[in-house]
């Protein structure tokens, strides 16, 4: 059983309208710890029929959140803000037990997600519009921002909060209400913002976390045409289904999609510093994030020296339960993920590659993998082209910058990239020729709050985050007045 300071955040029921409802299913989806196996909690299975009924009451708390001012909003936001800080070891906890990275991560992560909320509840202060000048004299022109209405989220399991707050915070910020459905893995996180969010003073049904069959409850929040946006973060396979799914009712889209992050090191590059920012960028959440690197390009010149050092740093790694002080790495989601690892790891040794480090299981539990480093990679692995999702980092060489920029795009992915140079003139070069959404140069982490996140090619569209950020959950209004 989790010690909570706060025992009422562990929640196992979903909260709609204000209120935490069971299914009417009568089923229940239970929840583990990826580390130990051990049953967390449980949420209910939901019906279509309930699903139907939450949307109708976000769209009665919409007409009226939307009437308050921004600054009414975003003082509500504000408080939310301060009681998930108030209580980000507690959430913490929480996401430990059902995701299984290490507390100082999930820790990491509730700050992050509070971030959004913070961000958002000044930016919703700041939705300016336009005075146009008129091209007749008795014209006067205008554009507003408006609330584009009741929206839906579907979130992974990856990031338990901030995928959650990167998508409710503008919504609300904006003046629409959000219903979110979060991953079956991990939807005791959302419980427990969701606890802050009626504390808080959020009004009953502007935010709203219901739990049950993806399909089922997906299938409702993608068809309704009382549901005007809907933001999706998670595998471009089931993005593409999604979208199908809206477009009878032309929703507005947000779509976070799959990454095959490029991670480049030239021959000038500093390679404590790029080893650094490797283990960071490969390494976090064990892998698990869709930012994370997937593909490592070294020069030649350099090849040796970065693969000794990036082995000998991913040695001191720390692998076991994420609630164990020390802890750098825990176990991936499930045993799908670890299947996925070692399927990439033995294509890649069956045509060439050699093990630096790891490669293997670890006795810890069904889900622990020890992070890998993998040399002579090719392009004609699966692990080029897929999404590997787990602690695997395999080293490619390249000789000319040309080649690995050409390597570097060659994916239908783009969200993440990132590269390591001291040459002012190749850094503008190489950053110009990366066709990705963002850009990491001379650093592994570039997510926050206030810079747009988000992808091109098959890693979707939308931004995320920023001043950018909070347009997705609006639309304009152009007014024409005449007779001046
Ligand atoms: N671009 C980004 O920011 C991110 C991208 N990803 C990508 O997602 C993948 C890993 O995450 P993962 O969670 O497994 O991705 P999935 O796409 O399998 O799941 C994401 C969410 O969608 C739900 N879902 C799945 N199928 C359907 C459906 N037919 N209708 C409605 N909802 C559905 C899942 O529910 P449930 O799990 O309960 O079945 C989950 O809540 C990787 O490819 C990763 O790169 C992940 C995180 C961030
Ligand atoms: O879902 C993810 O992988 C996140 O978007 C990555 S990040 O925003 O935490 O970097």
């Amino acid at each position: 059983m989790l010690s909570l300071a706060k025992p009422d955040l562990l929640r196992n029921q979903a909260y709609a309208n204000g209120q935490w409802i069971d299914g009417d299913t009568g089923e229940a989806t239970e929840v583990f710890n990826p580390a130990t196996g051990e049953l967390v909690g449980s949420v209910p299975k939901m019906s279509a029929a309930q699903t139907q009924a939450v949307i109708a009451q976000a769209d009665t708390a919409y007409r009226s959140w939307k009437k308050l001012t921004a600054k009414e909003r975003c003082a509500l936001l504000r408080k939310w803000f301060d009681l998930i800080t108030a209580n980000a070891d507690d959430i913490a906890k929480i996401m430990t037990a059902e995701q299984g990275k290490p507390l100082t991560e999930a820790k990491g992560e509730v700050g992050y997600a509070a971030s959004f909320i913070e961000w958002f509840s000044e930016e919703g202060k700041r939705t300016y519009g336009d005075v146009i000048p008129s091209p007749t004299g008795d014209k006067r022109l205008v554009v507003v921002k408006e609330p584009i209405g009741v929206c839906a989220a579907i979130t992974p399991w990856n990031f338990p909060a901030a995928m959650i707050t990167r998508k409710a915070a503008p919504a609300l910020a904006a003046g629409c209400s959000m219903i979110v459905r979060p991953a079956d893995a991990t939807p005791l996180t959302a419980l427990a913002l969701a606890v802050l969010a009626d504390e808080a003073g959020i009004p009953a049904g502007v935010f709203n976390v219901i739990t049950g069959k993806s399909r089922v409850l997906g299938g409702e929040l993608t068809t309704s045409p009382v549901i005007k946006k809907l933001s999706f973060t998670g595998s471009t396979e089931v993005g593409r289904v999604l979208m199908e799914q809206c477009s009878p009712t032309l929703k507005k889209l947000s779509m976070e999609l799959g990454g095959n992050a490029p991670f480049i090191v030239f021959e000038d590059a500093d390679l404590d510093a790029a080893v650094a920012g490797a283990i960071a960028s490969k390494y976090r959440n064990a892998g698990q994030t869709c930012v994370c690197t997937n593909r490592l390009y070294v020069h030649d010149k350099v090849y040796d020296a970065f693969a000794e050092k990036l082995a000998k740093a991913v040695g001191q790694l720390k692998v076991g339960n994420g609630t164990e002080e020390g802890v750098t790495q825990g176990p991936l989601i499930d045993n799908a993920a670890v299947n996925k690892v070692e399927e990439h790891i033995e294509d890649a040794l069956s045509k060439g590659a050699r093990t630096l480090f790891g490669g293997k299981r670890l006795p810890l539990g069904d889900n622990f993998f020890e992070p890998t480093v993998l040399a002579d990679v090719t392009q004609d692995m699966l692990i080029a082209r897929e999404e590997t999702f787990g602690p695997v980092a395999p080293l490619f060489r390249f000789s000319s910058d040309d080649e690995v920029i050409q390597m570097a795009n060659d994916t239908e992915f783009g969200l993440a990239s990132y590269f390591y140079s001291k040459d002012i003139s190749r850094v503008w070069r190489v950053a110009e020729a990366l066709e990705y959404g963002m850009v990491g140069i001379n650093t592994g982490i570039i997510s926050n709050e206030v810079a747009p996140f988000g992808g091109v090619k098959q890693s979707g569209f939308g931004r995320e985050g920023s001043h950018y950020g909070i347009d997705e959950y609006m639309s304009l209004k152009y007014l024409c007045m005449g007779e001046i």
